[in-house]
């Protein structure tokens, strides 16, 4: 009966949809568009900079041509080997995808390089000062989009905190809605695990504390975000990413995405609060074949146990979601904000206690050799998911 109920609170409800229905028009990036980014990116006053154009370069030859099929430049012929790198780093995004990124990102450079007298205050803000993360401003959405591609968006220190700097702005500015979601083929490939390479003076010991003091703050931060919380998991998901999503309000996924936390295979224990909320979600036996024996769930498995919202298929899922998602920021924002409040605070205590004794679990794992072998064994190309 309780899985069965939030279960529901977790889908979408009708009289959402319906708001939906009238609002098709937005989010599909069609060849005119297309043309039009391009033109815009002619137009930049201000160079973006290598990183950037490179991102375009290989947005641009993912969407006219598909997968990268250029035989891979040598070593030293160093301006082809980083383009090639760009754009092979795209995997099998879709043509579509690619297209409305290039729209995106051209868009985000255009409002961000240009004169800030073209950008109309509250209507497109681009957050600079973020190195792993591109954060934006619009249509009341405040989106959080990871941005280390090259790594499949592993979650490194720095991003930890950057998440947490962002959802903090976001909490206080003025969108009503806050949606994360990966650049790239990939959602996350979670912990990055050259995380644990950097050892202090303090050693292996005192590692492992600064990470769970580190990963209980940033749980934390989504048990207690106070706005309608969405994901948009564009690709795969692995880890920490998976575990979080049973904080999230909705999770909307392609269904080239996939849930992978393998956890034993690390020689690691749950986080996220997922020893709780799995449970809670799919019931005890879906919940331990995920979290103890690292089931990978398709996006139509995950959406059947309840850990999902709804999938779409990756040709339309940029323009379905932002279509729905535009159509939830013009509710009344107290409204959701007060719900939400109502259904999570009843959870908020045990869910931060559920967080502080999974971190505690995980600093002893941190020192096991299960777990240490097996991050040396993926950084020595040994072994990969
Ligand atoms: C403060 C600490 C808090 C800890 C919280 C606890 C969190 C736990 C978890 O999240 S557990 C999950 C950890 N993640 C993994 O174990 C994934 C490891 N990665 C892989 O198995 C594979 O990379 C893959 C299956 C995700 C993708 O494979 P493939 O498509 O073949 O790509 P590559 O392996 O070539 O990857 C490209 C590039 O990215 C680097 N990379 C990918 N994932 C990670 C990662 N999690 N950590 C570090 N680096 C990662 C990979 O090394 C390649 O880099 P390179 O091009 O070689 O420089």
């Amino acid at each position: 009966m309780a899985n069965a109920a939030w279960r529901l609170a977790r889908r979408s409800c009708p009289s959402y949809l319906q708001v939906l229905h009238m609002n098709r028009t937005a989010m599909r990036a069609s060849q005119k568009d297309f043309e039009n980014a391009m033109n815009q990116v002619k137009l930049l006053k201000k160079d973006p900079g290598n990183e950037v154009k490179l991102k375009l370069y290989a947005l641009y030859k993912q969407a006219t041509e598909g997968p990268c099929n250029m035989p891979k430049p040598g070593v030293f012929d160093l301006i082809n080997k980083a383009k090639w790198d760009a754009w092979n780093t795209l995997g099998s995004l879709p043509k579509e995808t690619a297209r409305q990124n290039y729209v995106d990102l051209a868009s985000s450079l255009s409002s961000s390089l240009e004169s800030s007298s073209q950008v109309e205050p509250g209507t497109d803000r681009k957050s600079t000062g973020y190195e792993t993360l591109m954060v934006t401003s619009e249509d009341g959405i405040t989106k959080i989009t990871l941005n280390r591609p090259a790594k499949k968006n592993a979650i490194n220190v720095e991003m930890y905190h950057e998440i947490m700097r962002a959802l903090k702005a976001a909490s206080k500015d003025d969108s009503s809605i806050t949606v994360l979601t990966g650049n790239g083929d990939y959602y996350s490939s979670g912990n990055d695990l050259t995380n644990f390479t950097d050892i202090p003076p303090g050693g292996v010991e005192e590692k492992a504390k600064n990470s769970a003091i580190l990963l209980r703050e940033f749980v934390g931060c989504f048990i207690d975000f106070p706005k309608p919380l969405i994901a948009m998991v564009n690709g795969p998901a692995v880890g920490i990413s998976v575990t979080i999503l049973g904080l999230f309000d909705a999770v909307y996924a392609s269904d080239r995405a996939t849930f992978h936390t393998p956890f034993s295979h690390l020689g690691q224990s749950p986080e996220g609060c997922s020893s709780y909320t799995f449970l809670k979600i799919m019931g005890p036996a879906k919940a331990t074949e995920m979290l103890v024996f690292g089931k990978k769930l398709t996006a139509g498995e995950a959406c059947a146990q309840g850990l999902v919202t709804e999938v779409f298929p990756d040709s339309t899922f940029q323009k379905e979601v932002w279509t729905r998602l535009k159509a939830f920021a013009k509710l009344p924002p107290n409204a959701m904000r007060i719900s939400k409040e109502v259904i999570r605070n009843r959870e908020k205590e045990k869910l931060h206690a559920v967080n502080a004794e999974e971190c505690s679990v995980l600093q002893e794992r941190w020192l096991s050799d299960e777990c240490m072998n097996a991050v040396v064994n993926f950084l020595s190309r040994k072994s990969k998911l």
